[in-house]
């Protein structure tokens, strides 16, 4: 397995199926949980069934976390290991319940249902006859009803992580309310054989934030990589350091957006859906500041340049790319559908791509300009923010020829 481009043909993909993770969001937790809206489930559950039987159909390998964990579940150290390294990565870390809700997750839950009710999240409830006497929080309940919160944002892959090369580098999330998620892909990485054979590109986590939705393969060894509300610099920093200096990249491209919850990372403005092409959303392009890192004796040298389309062109090799703008010439329209990810397009082969059938202006744009448009429906996954490019982790992608 291997990823040396965005757009080379896809070949094996990670996904989740939305759950109850979704009917375990209430209003006032929304914010924390990085959504908007509380989306219908089972037409979500339907929507995203289509979009993996788009990608199935294009001879994809799908897989999904939850079956993979579920695989894991079975043995019961793994269990265990899975329901240790969640508590760890959780609110519960230092908590004096931690350790009924452990025995709540090993004694309790039946192991094929693990993966499902972790995601899903714990209700204080669940725990209550594994306490001795009711404390504090679980008063609190009614106002504050999860030992383990319900993770909405699980169907969103890509942040997870992002294959460079052949190995994995797992993300460090900003907010508290992802980090389970990609304790999770660590889980699945060390142990299930899926993965035999790729590693994590270092075991550690950095030490500030990095998400798969700002990290951007457009050639076997440069990246683009999204400054943003998610994506520090002091973890561009360390990432780029230790790729250099493994020789897995030779030049990077720092994408600084301004720091909003619209473009909370750079794929929801930004994207390659070709060998040469790239989707743009053309209310960001005035904004944007880039900066060149490469490798100079044996340290990071960072430089700030200008000309988006010469400085991608060099990073691809190539004398030119071209740049497409979403939202077909309108301002409103293209600030509306960058809200329904417009540009977070997946691109399964170059110059074809799977979008939301909604965003009709940028749709056209990439067909006049030949690029295939599988399009599917996603009225309900788009409220969680979020389209094709965010809802899977490539795997494994054919290098381009
Ligand atoms: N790569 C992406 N654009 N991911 C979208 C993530 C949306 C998710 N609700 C969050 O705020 O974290």
């Amino acid at each position: 397995m291997k990823v040396e481009s965005e757009v080379g043909r896809l070949q094996a993909v990670l996904l989740h199926r939305p759950g109850p993770e979704l009917e375990n969001l209430v209003p006032r937790d929304l914010e924390r949980l990085l959504f908007e809206e509380i989306p219908w489930l089972p037409q979500a559950r339907r929507e995203h069934a289509g979009f993996a039987r788009q990608l199935e159909a294009l001879g994809v390998h799908v897989y999904y976390v939850e079956d993979l964990l579920r695989d894991l579940a079975r043995d019961p150290e793994l269990r265990e290991e899975m329901v240790e390294s969640q508590l760890e990565a959780s609110r519960l870390r230092r908590d004096p319940a931690r350790a009924a809700v452990r025995r709540c997750l090993l004694e309790e839950v039946p192991p094929e249902e693990l993966p499902d009710r972790l995601i899903a999240g714990i209700t204080k409830e669940a725990v209550r006859r594994w306490k001795q006497t009711p404390s504090l929080s679980d008063l609190t309940a009614p106002l504050n009803p999860f030992y383990l919160d319900p993770l909405p944002s699980m169907y969103f892959t890509r942040d997870h992580g992002a294959m460079i090369g052949p190995n994995l580098l797992v993300s460090q999330m900003t907010h508290r309310a992802r980090r389970r998620e990609t304790a999770f892909l660590r889980t699945l990485l060390r142990h299930h054989p899926l993965f035999q054979g790729v590693k994590a590109w270092w075991e550690e986590p950095l030490p500030t934030g990095i998400e798969g939705g700002d990290i951007l393969a457009v050639a076997p060894s440069a990246l683009v990589l999204g400054l943003s509300e998610r994506t520090s610099e002091a973890a561009i920093e360390v990432v780029a350091e230790r790729l250099f200096a493994a020789g897995a990249l030779r030049e990077i491209l720092v994408l600084q957006i301004p720091s909003r919850r619209a473009f909370m990372h750079l794929d929801t403005v930004f994207t390659m859906v070709d060998r040469e092409r790239f989707l743009i959303y053309p209310g960001i392009e005035e904004r944007l500041r880039l900066f060149r890192l490469a490798f100079d004796d044996g340290r990071v040298r960072a430089e700030e340049t200008t000309d988006l389309a010469r400085s991608l062109a060099r990073l691809v090799g190539v004398d030119r790319v071209e740049l497409l703008r979403s939202g077909g010439d309108d301002p409103i329209t293209a600030a509306r559908e960058q809200w329904a990810d417009s540009t977070n397009v997946l691109a399964v082969a170059p110059g074809q791509v799977i979008a939301y059938d909604r965003n009709e202006a940028t749709n056209r744009t990439l067909q006049r300009a030949g690029i295939e448009v599988l399009e599917i429906e996603g009225s309900e996954l788009v409220r969680g923010r979020g389209g094709p490019r965010c809802m899977s982790l490539p795997l494994d992608r054919l290098p381009l020829g």
